[in-house]
């Protein structure tokens, strides 16, 4: 268990597949909940900042949603799969080590042992969310399937993990965000004024 100055009020970790829009349904929360309430972390934050370091690659590129990133995608998920074998809470730890808001929302977990971490350090806080999308619209998005990453446990790693708190389907002809996330604002908001920190 990590030692911590303040512990989180919500835990709410995201997963889905390449293009699924993890990143627009957070952004689109952390929009809605404000900074102070919430923040976005992202387990590949740290991974990528190392791997941009060591390779001399372009961080920014890696982190935004572009084409660049995935020229080095199997390449990272091995490198970062090195690390995980020897401690799979590697990246979840660095992740989290200075977020200090009540509502902390994981942008991107992809392996039963990102789960099991958030659920073992935050077991009343943890609450999962699936973001879904059909092959057609993550195409449309930009993605391709590609041997060795779409067929490797960083995609399919939750794939029969059939235990999300809620799975949100995010395509143009689903119903809108703001109805699918409603109970999961609510949750976020219940726990940041628990905390004292109200939304504005
Ligand atoms: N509901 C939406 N409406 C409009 N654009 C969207 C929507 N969802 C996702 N997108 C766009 O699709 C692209 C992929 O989305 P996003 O980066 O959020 O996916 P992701 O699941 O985080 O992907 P990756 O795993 O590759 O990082 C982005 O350019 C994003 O802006
Ligand atoms: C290398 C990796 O962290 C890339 C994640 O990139 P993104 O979340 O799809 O932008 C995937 C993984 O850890 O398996």
């Amino acid at each position: 268990m990590e030692v911590r100055v303040s512990q989180p009020r919500l835990v709410l970790v995201f997963s889905g597949k390449r293009k699924s829009g993890k990143d627009y349904v957070t952004d689109w929360i952390h929009e809605r909940l404000g900074g102070d309430v919430c923040c976005i972390l992202r387990l590949s934050g740290p991974l990528k900042q190392q791997y941009a370091q060591e390779h001399g690659l372009d961080l920014d590129q890696l982190l935004g949603p572009g084409p660049y990133k995935e020229q080095y995608r199997a390449d990272m998920i091995r490198w970062g799969e090195s690390r995980r074998n020897q401690d799979p809470g590697f990246f979840c730890r660095l992740a989290t080590r200075e977020a200090h808001q009540p509502v902390w929302m994981v942008s991107d977990a992809r392996r039963l042992s990102d789960l099991q971490w958030f659920r073992s350090e935050f077991p009343q806080q943890t609450r999962t969310v699936r973001v879904q999308s059909s092959e057609q619209t993550r195409m449309q998005r930009g993605w391709s399937f590609t041997t060795g990453v779409d067929d490797a446990e960083s995609e399919c790693g939750l794939d029969s993990h059939a235990e999300f708190d809620w799975i949100i389907t995010n395509e143009a002809d689903a119903p809108s965000l703001e109805d699918q996330l409603r109970p999961v604002l609510k949750l976020a908001e219940e726990a940041s004024s628990s905390s004292g920190v109200s939304h504005s």
